[in-house]
């Protein structure tokens, strides 16, 4: 298949190197455009992937079976309704990233639309990708366009298992958001690894609650109960990583708050919920990034 990956960080050389072994024709596309781009990718057994692939050449995008994107969240709508112009009305276009509201976003795209999350772990260590863990990749239709699409889930599994298909994958996706606003706004204020969160077991307890009751809403069933033994499974099985939101904070980076929480204060809103603990943890993070944003211009609005 011909594969277009938009965003060649962390998962993105991932992908592009899983998709590359498994014999399918890929492309890179960076920010800055450059005829090619380099895959250092160190895999889980610590073998070393090492290849050059070419980037951003629009007639490959244009004949691209697949455009796969791996940016961060507030990164997508621009970049993506950019490409999307030169890419065929009948290619698939799949997001991964942390956190919701870029389906919303791109809703007026005539491209079939996917969406999906991960538990698949990579970080950059100088110019190599360190692939730290295995996990699943879980996908589903964004729009209804993209709901015969469940025979990517078997291409895509071949290359970096597991893929698992959802017809619902807004359910998948609210689990994963519950995570995220538990995790990473947590361990910024407290400027600690996942598992410490271990100690702060009223106020993950509280954001959960605020969760469930706007995923009840939004007609997902859970209860706070539910949502706080998977979180709390997902703080122990992370216990040593720092969440990629402290990484960002750390580095002076923009990070996912509007696309997590802020996603969630926007949709408690529309529903005329209250949710206190989130809406301060909210201005909390807020408050960090214009820290050092403050001067800077050109980055995304807020949800809020
Ligand atoms: N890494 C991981 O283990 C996991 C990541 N995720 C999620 O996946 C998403 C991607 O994460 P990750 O790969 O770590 O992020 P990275 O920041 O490593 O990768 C994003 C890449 O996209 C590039 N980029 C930014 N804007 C554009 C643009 N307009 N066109 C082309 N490229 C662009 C960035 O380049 P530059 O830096 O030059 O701007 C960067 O290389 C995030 O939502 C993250 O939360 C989820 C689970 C696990
Ligand atoms: C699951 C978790 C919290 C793992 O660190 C993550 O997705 C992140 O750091 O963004």
């Amino acid at each position: 298949m011909k594969i277009t990956v938009l965003g060649c960080g962390a998962l993105g050389q991932l992908w592009l190197a899983s998709l590359y072994k498994q014999g399918h024709e890929v492309q890179g596309w960076l920010r800055v455009p450059q005829p090619f781009c380099h895959i250092n990718l160190v895999e889980t057994d610590g073998s070393v992937f090492n290849q050059t692939l070419i980037a951003n050449d629009p007639d490959f995008l244009a004949n691209s079976e697949l455009l796969l994107v791996t940016l961060k969240a507030w990164q997508v709508s621009t970049a993506v309704k950019t490409l999307a112009a030169t890419l065929p009305a009948s290619t698939p276009i799949l997001l991964l990233h942390n956190g919701m509201g870029t389906l919303d976003e791109l809703s007026m795209l005539r491209q079939p639309l996917l969406s999906g999350v991960t538990t698949h772990a990579a970080r950059r260590d100088g110019n190599m990708i360190i692939h730290v863990a295995h996990g699943t990749t879980h996908i589903g239709p964004g729009n209804a366009a993209a709901n015969d699409f469940s025979f990517l889930a078997d291409m895509l599994h071949d290359a970096l298992p597991e893929i698992a298909w959802h017809n619902n994958i807004l359910a998948a996706s609210w689990k994963k958001l519950a995570v995220n606003c538990v995790i990473n706004p947590l361990t910024v204020i407290y400027n600690c690894p996942n598992g410490e969160l271990r100690h702060y077991p009223d106020e993950v307890s509280a954001i959960c609650h605020e969760v469930a009751m706007v995923m009840e809403r939004e007609g997902h069933h859970t209860s706070a109960e539910a949502l706080l033994l998977y979180v709390e499974e997902i703080i122990d099985s992370t216990r040593a990583n720092i969440s990629s939101m402290l990484q960002d904070i750390r580095v002076q980076r923009h990070t996912e708050i509007d696309y997590i929480t802020g996603y969630l204060l926007q949709r408690a809103r529309a529903h005329g919920l209250s949710v206190p603990v989130n809406s301060r943890l909210y201005e909390l993070i807020k408050r960090k990034e214009n820290e050092y944003e403050r001067t800077s211009t050109g980055l995304p609005g807020s949800w809020n």
